[in-house]
């Protein structure tokens, strides 16, 4: 975690880092930068002058200069270890090179870097895909693992929740033609690589509130230490600016200060080892605060190969004429479940492939949810059971029992009935199959410890959702949604003052997943929803909200924990340094002198060191994250309020302490 080879670059860009221009937007370090200078020019004049306070008021520079390093180190170090991961995603993106179509139907080899939004490529066995974008014809096997580190071939096909492609990755069987949808130079890479290396960070809300505070505690300060300055003064006795200096670094909370962005980086980081990549650090705090979590169904939490597997027909129709029916329906369905139908139709069950072209062609859409194709007189549909009886002019009371039957059968074992209608007449169901993604129950059943509801939303009806639903074990289900009714349902869990999140891969749960709080699209999914989402798995697992919620927990409460310590480790150098300070004026004051300090020069360097020593020492819990685990808030918070709270106040006196035995036994002032 803490190399060589990232803490030695991590020191050359700390000291970059320096510059007053980048400083500038953390306050607190940047007060402290700017008293450091101070000290810094008091000491060449004291230097000059040889005056006697020159040996201090070197040291002093010297440590004030260290607290803003190791401010800027811990901040580099943090996005050092983001960048070693980048690198080894810069190594896949190398140089790609495309073969665009022509209007010709011809093909050229260009750069892929000149690609432009629109253009059509093929992509064969063996090559790298130029860009990315969406599968347009074709269906062939990917290896990603180039960016998701996970071997295992994927199926890449035009037309459903897995049309979409990413440049780098390789094809590994079959042709497929690419339609660019992204431009060079934006991809979904070259965004990773960028997110990785934090170029793109922005604070989030919470961080900048922080911020403010901060800044407003070191705004106090800074008139304290005037106060001070102005009562010494008048009451005759007098400190010295370097004096107040350090007072006023060791008591402005440098601590958090200084390590507040490295927490935030470590969260991003963090992710990205469990394989999810995050375009808003805002999401991940509001994930460890989600109260539901919201799944789509298939190809999230199946498998979402819906594969046709047999033909079950109304009564007064025969087997061969329904599959028949079936497959004229699907001939221009390019949809995965429109293609298995083709398949079993033509393969199973023996029908000729009709060299016929329809008159229209009904494509499936998630309002609709059928499909289909007027020929001649012939109005052919497939869909969902509902939108297709209400097509056949039916209901589910008017339909013919031995089909509702067939229906139902399909339904309770999880799978999905496709009816078909050729206009007024009914022909029978088609059942779909798809399978539930192992280790599923566990995984909701550790949710629910944490607190979170789960909830299945699904286009397909409420039968097939209520068997889907208690085999993968989620606590509630919505079911014959429509886009529109899962982006509804989001927006009144949130009026409810809820925190949502939700995991997606088509392009149907886009707007849910732009909505939500945390949305979370499966890099097997569609384009369009791993653009609206906020978070990308790369696994495309739905449980993979646990890390998610644990990581968000783990970053809030790790901000949360360092921001007591370093607060009450304030208060607690106050009453180190305040004693020292007047002491010379009024020695009565010694009785206040209660650690028994050696002398109050002693007191002020040793208070400095330890204020710098400290962020330090704290890099390693900073970027680790303080350890979570699964309890009440309240309880939590206590727990916390006595390590960090209790802690933050005793460790000042136990650290200042032995700092001033060693400095006065090396006779340092
Ligand atoms: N190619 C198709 N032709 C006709 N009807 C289809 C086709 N694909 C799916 N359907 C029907 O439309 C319904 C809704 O589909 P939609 O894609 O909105 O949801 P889904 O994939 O079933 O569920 P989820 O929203 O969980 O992904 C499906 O349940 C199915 O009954
Ligand atoms: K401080
Ligand atoms: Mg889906």
């Amino acid at each position: 975690m803490l190399s060589p080879a990232i803490l030695l670059p991590a020191l050359r860009d700390a000291v970059v880092k320096l510059d007053p221009r980048q400083l500038v937007r953390n306050p607190v370090i940047f007060v402290t930068e700017v008293v450091a200078a101070l000290v810094t020019v008091l000491f060449a004049r004291d230097l000059v002058l040889g005056a006697e306070d020159t040996v201090f008021s070197g040291q002093i520079a010297a440590w004030l200069w260290f607290t803003v390093l190791f401010a800027t180190f811990a901040e580099a170090v943090a996005e050092g270890r983001g960048r070693a991961q980048a690198d080894s995603l810069k190594r896949t993106k190398s140089e790609l090179t495309a073969r665009r179509l022509l209007p010709d139907g011809s093909t050229e080899s260009i750069p892929a870097a000149s690609l432009s939004v629109g253009d059509e490529v093929l992509v064969a066995a063996g090559e790298l895909i130029p860009g990315d974008g969406e599968v347009i014809e074709g269906v062939a096997t990917v290896n990603e693992s180039a960016i998701t580190g996970e071997s295992a071939p994927v199926i890449r096909e035009s037309g459903g929740d897995r049309s979409a492609v990413t440049g780098g990755t390789e094809v590994l069987s079959d042709e497929i033609r690419v339609r660019i949808t992204v431009a060079p130079g934006s991809s979904f890479v070259d965004r990773m690589i960028a997110l990785i290396e934090g170029a793109q960070r922005q604070k989030t809300p919470n961080e900048i509130a922080l911020s403010i505070l901060l800044s407003g505690l070191t705004l106090i300060f800074l008139f304290v230490c005037t106060a001070i300055w102005g009562l010494a003064a008048y009451s005759g006795a007098v400190i010295s600016v370097t004096v107040l200096a350090a007072l006023l670094v060791t008591l402005i909370p440098t601590t958090i200060g200084g390590l507040l962005s490295a927490i935030g980086i470590a969260g991003m980081d963090r992710l990205v080892r469990f394989n999810v990549i995050a375009t808003s650090g805002r999401a991940v705090e509001a994930a460890g605060d989600v109260d539901t979590l919201l799944l789509d169904k298939t190809g999230t939490i199946t498998f979402g190969n819906r594969m046709a597997s047999d033909f079950a027909a109304a009564p007064g129709v025969s087997i061969p004429e329904l599959a028949e029916a079936a497959l004229l329906a699907s001939l221009s369905d390019e949809t995965p479940e429109g293609r298995s139908i083709v398949a079993l139709a033509t393969g199973d069950f023996g029908i000729a492939l009709p060299q016929v072209t329809p008159d229209a062609v009904i494509a499936f859409s998630a309002e609709t949810r059928l499909s289909g194709v007027d020929m001649g007189e012939r109005r052919l549909r497939k869909g969902a059971v509902d939108a297709v009886l209400a097509f056949a002019r039916l209901t589910a009371a008017t339909a013919p029992a031995e089909f509702s039957r067939a229906v139902d059968l399909i339904a309770r074992s999880g799978g999905t009935p496709l009816a078909v209608a050729d206009g007024k007449r009914l022909l029978g169901v088609i059942h779909l199959k798809d399978v539930v993604k192992p280790g599923i129950k566990e995984r909701f059943a550790a949710l629910r410890a944490m607190g979170i509801r789960t909830v299945m939303v699904t286009g397909d009806n409420p039968v097939t959702a209520a068997a889907i639903a208690s085999e993968a074990g989620v606590d509630d289900f919505l079911a014959s949604a429509t886009p529109e009714d899962k982006l509804a349902y989001i927006r009144r869990e949130q009026q409810g003052g809820r925190l949502i999140a939700m995991c997606g891969d088509g392009t149907n749960d886009a707007p849910a997943l732009a909505q939500a709080d945390v949305g979370v699209a499966m890099q097997t999914g569609t384009q369009a929803a791993r653009e609206a989402a906020n978070m990308v798995d790369l696994d495309s697992s739905p449980t993979k909200l646990i890390e998610i919620v644990e990581i968000g927990k783990q970053l809030l409460m790790t901000r949360g924990s360092l921001t007591t310590f370093s607060i009450a480790n304030d208060v607690a150098k106050y009453f180190a340094i305040i004693p020292a300070l007047f002491i010379a004026a009024y020695p009565a004051l010694g009785s206040l002198n209660i650690m028994g300090l050696a002398s109050p020069r002693s007191a002020i360097l040793s208070a400095v060191i330890f204020n710098a020593l400290i962020i330090v020492a704290l890099i390693p819990l900073a970027l680790k994250g303080v350890a979570y685990r699964p309890a009440g808030a309240a309880s939590l918070l206590r727990r916390n309020l006595a390590i960090y709270g209790l802690g933050g106040l005793i460790l000042p006196f136990a650290g200042i302490k032995l700092i001033d035995m060693a400095v006065s036994a090396l006779n340092l002032v």
